[in-house]
C-alpha cells in the first residue's frame, strides 16, 4: 500500500510574507512510504510486453517510444517500480495507446528518469540534440540583462502575430500526474493560489481562476484565444495525467493576458509570457520577472543533470518553448520547409498547439530542444531561426 500523508498550513497560507510562505511550504512536503519487496504484477508485465508487440506490429507508429523500447530495455525494466509504485507501464502507456506520438513517454516521478534511464538516456540524447547520457544541464541563465539584444523580430507587423515563452516548474515534493491524489490536486492547487495572490508587481498581478466552476463559455474563449490549454488531451489522457479533472486545475493571469499560470496541466506550473506582435526581447523580459517572483515562494524540483523536471522528457533542461505564431506563404508552400526548419532546430506545430493543424497559412514555430542549453540559448535558437526564416520569406 501507497501512504501519503501531509499536513494542512491553509492557516499559513494567504498572508502577504513570502518566508512565511516558503516556510509553510516546506514543512507540508509529503512523507511517502516505499514500497520495498513489493513487485510490478504479472497482469502489468503482460501489459508491457503486449505494449511492446503492438508497437513492433504498427508499421505507422515512428515515436521515439518504438524506437528505443527494445526487447532488452523490456526485459531489463518490466519488473522494476519506483519507491512511489510507478512501473515502465506507466512510462509508456500513453506511446502505446497513441501511435501517432512523437515522444510516447512520461515520467510518472522524478525517481522513473533514473530507474528506467535504458529508455530515457537514448530517447532523451535522441530528442534534444545529442544530450549524452553523461552530460549536465548547465546553470539557469534566464537571460537577465540581455533581452536588449532581442530586438523586434517584425517591426513593420508583416509576419509575426504573436510572441509567446513558456516554462514550466514541478512542485519539490509531489511526484508528477500519475501519481497525484485529488487531495494534492487540491492542497498544489492552494498552495499556488496563495503565491498569486501575493504577487504585487502591477505587470504581473492578476487573478486566479480555477478551472472547476469555469462557464463553457468562458473555457472556450480561453483556449480559442489561446490562453489556456485544452481540454481532453488524448495523450495525457492516456499518460493517466486528467483524473479528478478538472479537480486543481486552473489559470491564473494579469489583466492584459499577457503573464499567464497553468496550474496542474500537463506539469505542476507552466508559466507564460506572451503578447502581439515580434518583441521577443520583452516578452522574456516579462517572463523573467514572473519566474523570479514565484521562485521566491516556491521550491520547484531540480537534478544536477536533467535542469528542472517536468512529466514528458521533452521539456527538460531548461523547460523553455518560445514560440512565434508566424505567417511565411511562400516558404511554407516550399516542400523543403520542414527540413529548412529542423536544420535550424526549429519546431512546426499548428495555430491550436500541438498535434493541431495550420490555419489561415499561421504556424507555430519555436525552439525544438529544451536540454543541454540556457534558458537564454533556447530562446535566442528560436529568435535566430525566424530571423532566417524570415529573410529566406521576403527573399522568396
Ligand atoms: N506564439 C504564440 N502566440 C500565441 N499563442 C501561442 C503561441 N505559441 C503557442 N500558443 C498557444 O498556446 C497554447 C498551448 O500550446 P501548446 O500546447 O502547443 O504548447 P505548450 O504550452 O508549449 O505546451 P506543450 O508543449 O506541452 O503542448 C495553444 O493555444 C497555442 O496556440
Amino acid at each position: 500500500m501507497l501512504h501519503r500523508c501531509s499536513r494542512v498550513l491553509s492557516q499559513f497560507l494567504g498572508r502577504g510574507n513570502s518566508k512565511m510562505l516558503r516556510e509553510a511550504y516546506s514543512t507540508s512536503l509529503h512523507c511517502v512510504q516505499a514500497q520495498e519487496g513489493m513487485s510490478v504484477s504479472p497482469d502489468v508485465i503482460a501489459k508491457i510486453e503486449e505494449g511492446y508487440a503492438k508497437l513492433q506490429a504498427a508499421p505507422e507508429c515512428h515515436s521515439l517510444l518504438k524506437k528505443y523500447l527494445t526487447k532488452e530495455v523490456v526485459d531489463q525494466l518490466k519488473d522494476k517500480k519506483t519507491k512511489l509504485g510507478a512501473n515502465l507501464l506507466d512510462v509508456i502507456q500513453s506511446g502505446v495507446a497513441n501511435l501517432d506520438s512523437g515522444v510516447g513517454v512520461y515520467a510518472p516521478d522524478a525517481e522513473a528518469y533514473t530507474l528506467f534511464k535504458p529508455l530515457f538516456d537514448p530517447l532523451i540524447q535522441d530528442y534534444h540534440n545529442g544530450f549524452a547520457p553523461d552530460a549536465k544541464q548547465p546553470n539557469t541563465d534566464l537571460g537577465e540583462g540581455k533581452t536588449s539584444a532581442l530586438v523586434d523580430l517584425d517591426p513593420e507587423g508583416k509576419f509575426i502575430n504573436s510572441t509567446r515563452i513558456r516554462c514550466g516548474r514541478s512542485l519539490q515534493g509531489y511526484p508528477f500526474n500519475p501519481c497525484l491524489s485529488e487531495a494534492n490536486y487540491l492542497e498544489m492547487e492552494s498552495k499556488v493560489k496563495a503565491i498569486f495572490d501575493n504577487i504585487t508587481d502591477p505587470e504581473l498581478a492578476g487573478k486566479y481562476f480555477p478551472l472547476d466552476g469555469m462557464t463553457k463559455e468562458i473555457q472556450d474563449q480561453l483556449i480559442k484565444d489561446h490562453f489556456l490549454f485544452k481540454e481532453g488531451d488524448r495523450f495525457l489522457q492516456a499518460a493517466n495525467a486528467c483524473r479528478y479533472w478538472p479537480k486543481g486545475r486552473g489559470i491564473f493571469h494579469n489583466n492584459q493576458k499577457t503573464f499567464l499560470i497553468w496550474c496542474n496541466e500537463e506539469d505542476h506550473l507552466r508559466i507564460i509570457s506572451m503578447q502581439e506582435g515580434g518583441n521577443v526581447g520583452q516578452v522574456l523580459e516579462r517572463l523573467i520577472k514572473g519566474v523570479k517572483t514565484i521562485e521566491k515562494q516556491a521550491p520547484f524540483s531540480r537534478d544536477d543533470r536533467l535542469g528542472w523536471l517536468t512529466f514528458c522528457p521533452s521539456n527538460l533542461g531548461t523547460t523553455v518553448r518560445a514560440s512565434v505564431h508566424i505567417r511565411l506563404p511562400k516558404i511554407s508552400a516550399k516542400p523543403d520547409f520542414k527540413s529548412i526548419c529542423d536544420g535550424l532546430k526549429l519546431q512546426i506545430r499548428g495555430i491550436h498547439g500541438e498535434h493541431s493543424e495550420s490555419e489561415g497559412g499561421v504556424y507555430d514555430i519555436s525552439n525544438k530542444a529544451r536540454l543541454g542549453l540556457t534558458e537564454f540559448e533556447a530562446v535566442k535558437q528560436m529568435y535566430d531561426g525566424i530571423a532566417h526564416l524570415i529573410a529566406l520569406e521576403k527573399a522568396a
